[in-house]
């Protein structure tokens, strides 16, 4: 491979990647139809089903409102579709918003007083509200109450209100980051996990069928195996591959026209880009697989740094093929054996060197 081929591209956004697992333009167009609508529809997360089960429908039996559920999980792993999955359960209206949309208290004020009995919120990216908007929060979740500011300055009066009884689903992709007395104030915390390959099987098939796509389970296998735990990532590829289906072929999809589409995309039988393929072959390539820092192999590949840290980085630690240590990255002997390359003796891929892994 040439290195200086990739300098001339503009750096990859997680959000144009096949395999990124933020939503675009054409996954938010489809996903509504893809969505299941209950909770027997959902695939995987089989703990997190269980017990939201049980929450939801001693809620049901008592007649009440259900207690406010927090899920937590990398982007397109089901939270959005839960939330949904949660109101429809609760025969119950949902309202959609979102922490970035929430800028002022007066904001979360106005959605929170104009909620039905029963209604759920579902508030996105709750990490990324406003500090004044959280304790507005706070005190609605608690008490059903809010305290709305009327005036300004030295003349301003707190006015209660009281709000009906109503359910908030916060969802973030980042747990840690949310304040201890906002993550207290639900009743249920649900930790998505990324799925397994035969769940994602499952969730092509079901697509194929939603979507009119004729598929094999050897062709859906080789769609889930690439499609790094994530049923956005699975659906997105399946789109991907049955236009390579219908344009090559005669619209089935196969073990071999999965694999040949995803070829003709770039995406590898683990899932991998060419980015992340450029990362690996640069740490094997050219610096003997590390350790090299950080900013050495993002000139290397010709990258920013941050889209080598936040974009390639995160899937090449999860698969193992990469770790971040104190010295600089350094490749695993997976990484050497993904790539088909030999490590030099001395190398982590060879033998010795165990102690980076901390073996
Ligand atoms: N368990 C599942 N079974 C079947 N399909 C699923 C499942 N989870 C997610 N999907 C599909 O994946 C797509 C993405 O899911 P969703 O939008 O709920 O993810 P998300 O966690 O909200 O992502 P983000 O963090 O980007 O908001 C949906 O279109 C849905 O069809
Ligand atoms: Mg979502």
């Amino acid at each position: 491979m040439n290195w200086d081929e990739t300098t001339d591209e503009a750096a990859p956004q997680a959000a144009d990647r096949l395999v990124g697992a933020s939503a675009d333009g054409e996954d938010q167009a489809v996903e509504a139809a893809l969505r299941p609508k209950d909770l027997d529809e959902f695939i995987g997360q089989e703990k997190v089903r269980e017990q939201l089960d049980l929450v939801l429908r001693a809620a049901r039996a008592r007649g009440a409102t259900a207690d406010h559920v927090l899920l937590s999980g990398a982007p397109g792993l089901g939270k959005t579709t839960l939330s949904m999955i949660i109101a429809a359960e609760m025969a119950a209206p949902i309202r959609i918003t979102s922490g970035p949309a929430i800028q002022h208290a007066g904001d979360l004020a106005a959605i929170l007083s104009s909620l039905q009995e029963g209604e759920v919120l579902f508030l996105d990216e709750i990490h990324r509200m406003s500090r004044p908007a959280e304790e507005m929060l706070y005190m609605a979740m608690e008490d059903f109450r809010v305290d709305v500011i009327v005036g300004k300055g030295p003349g301003a009066t707190a006015i209660p209100l009281e709000l009906p009884p109503f359910t908030l689903v916060g969802a973030t992709t980042r747990a840690g980051l949310l304040p201890p007395p906002l993550r207290d104030r639900f009743g249920f915390t649900a930790h998505m996990e990324f799925y397994e390959p035969a769940e994602l099987e499952r969730v092509i098939h079901r697509s194929s069928g939603l979507l009119d796509v004729e598929i094999d389970p050897a062709g859906a296998a080789e769609i889930a195996g690439r499609s790094r735990g994530t049923p956005r990532i699975a659906n997105r590829l399946l789109r991907r591959v049955r236009d390579y289906a219908q344009v090559k072929a005669d619209g089935h999809i196969n073990r071999d026209i999965a694999a040949a589409a995803l070829g003709v995309y770039e995406v590898d039988g683990r899932g991998l880009d060419r980015l992340d393929r450029a990362v690996l072959e640069a740490l094997l390539k050219l610096f003997g697989g590390g350790p090299v820092g950080l900013s050495t192999l993002a000139v290397a590949v010709g990258e920013e740094r941050e889209t080598v840290e936040e974009v390639a980085e995160p899937f090449l630690v999860r698969e193992g093929l990469l770790a971040r240590t104190p010295r600089g990255r350094v490749a695993t002997p997976a990484a050497w054996a993904h790539l088909g390359l030999t490590a030099p003796q001395g190398k982590p891929g060879a033998s010795g060197q165990a102690d980076l892994f901390g073996a």
